[in-house]
């Protein structure tokens, strides 16, 4: 039997609780994630799926509930604490990395994740050089030669790259990944992806990731949520998951959730 990695019991999150605008986010979310396992997310617009994710990572205090990581209750620990455990990639390439500095001064960064410090003091040591090649490499971009380039003078889809491969530089117990391939072209969404799929198998990752694409919730990771209204209203893994397609999907989600859907909805766009 794998190991918990992530257990979460009873979490409820509240907005403007109290006032007229009260939105009740998350509606008594548990879960258990093992080890190795990549999941994918996907709900309609206002699912509550980024709330999930928040509260996971600590950008968002809990209002009732539970979290905890390999055994660790994390329910009250601050963003900063967390971070030494968990790993994010967001849509905006620009939220992983500093873009005035090198891809080599970032990645260095990314090795002290989770630590205080000052920028002023971040160098890069010549003997983490090499290592940093050899990492790159594994992308394909030809990134291997551009370790003194300036990262925010490199594309969308480099810079994501880069996070992804910085956020599995010091293997995280947690990967968190908020539709970091959103913002980039479908090309470069399909490459950044399968690296995605890569490093989780490669590291032996335990992953996150939410997304708006069926198609790709399908094609990647070995677990698969649906979200709606603030529940888990569809959890397949192993098998079901592997043989799903998308009526079948849309079909499991009609079944449980408050709405229909429909195919022409954007949750299923399938154009990258
Ligand atoms: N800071 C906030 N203040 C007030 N309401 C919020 C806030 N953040 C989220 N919400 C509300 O909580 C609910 C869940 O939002 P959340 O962003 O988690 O959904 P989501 O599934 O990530 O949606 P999307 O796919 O549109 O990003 C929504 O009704 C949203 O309007």
């Amino acid at each position: 039997m794998s190991e918990a990695v992530l257990t979460i019991r009873d979490l409820h999150q509240y907005f403007e609780r109290g006032t007229i605008n009260e939105t009740h986010a998350l509606q008594g979310i548990n879960l258990t994630v093992t080890e190795g396992e990549f999941v994918t997310i996907i709900g309609g617009n206002g699912a509550g799926k980024s709330t999930l994710l928040n509260s996971i990572a600590g950008t968002l205090p809990v209002d009732t509930g539970q979290v905890v990581l390999e055994g660790k209750d994390i329910t009250y620990d601050s963003v900063t604490t967390r971070a030494r455990w968990i790993a994010r990639v967001f849509q905006d390439p620009k939220m992983g990395t500093a873009q005035r500095l090198s891809v080599a001064e970032n990645m260095a960064l990314a090795l002290k994740r989770g630590e205080h410090h000052s920028l002023f003091r971040i160098g890069t040591p010549r003997s983490s050089r090499p290592r940093f090649k050899e990492a790159l490499k594994r992308l394909n971009l030809g990134l291997e030669e551009r370790l003194d380039t300036e990262i925010g003078l490199l594309s969308g889809g480099q810079r994501q790259a880069i996070t992804l491969l910085m956020a599995t530089l010091q293997k995280p117990e947690l990967l968190l990944l908020d539709e970091h391939t959103a913002a980039l072209d479908p090309k470069t969404s399909a490459t950044v992806l399968q690296l995605t799929q890569q490093l989780v198998q490669e590291e032996d990752l335990t992953a996150l990731m939410i997304t708006h694409n069926m198609q790709d919730a399908i094609k990647y990771g070995n677990r698969l949520w649906m979200l709606d209204h603030g529940r888990i209203v569809v959890d397949v893994a192993g098998d079901e998951k592997k043989h799903l397609t998308v009526p079948d999907l849309l079909e499991l989600f009609n079944k449980a959730s408050q709405e229909q859907m429909t195919d022409d909805e954007l949750l299923l766009s399938s154009d990258n």
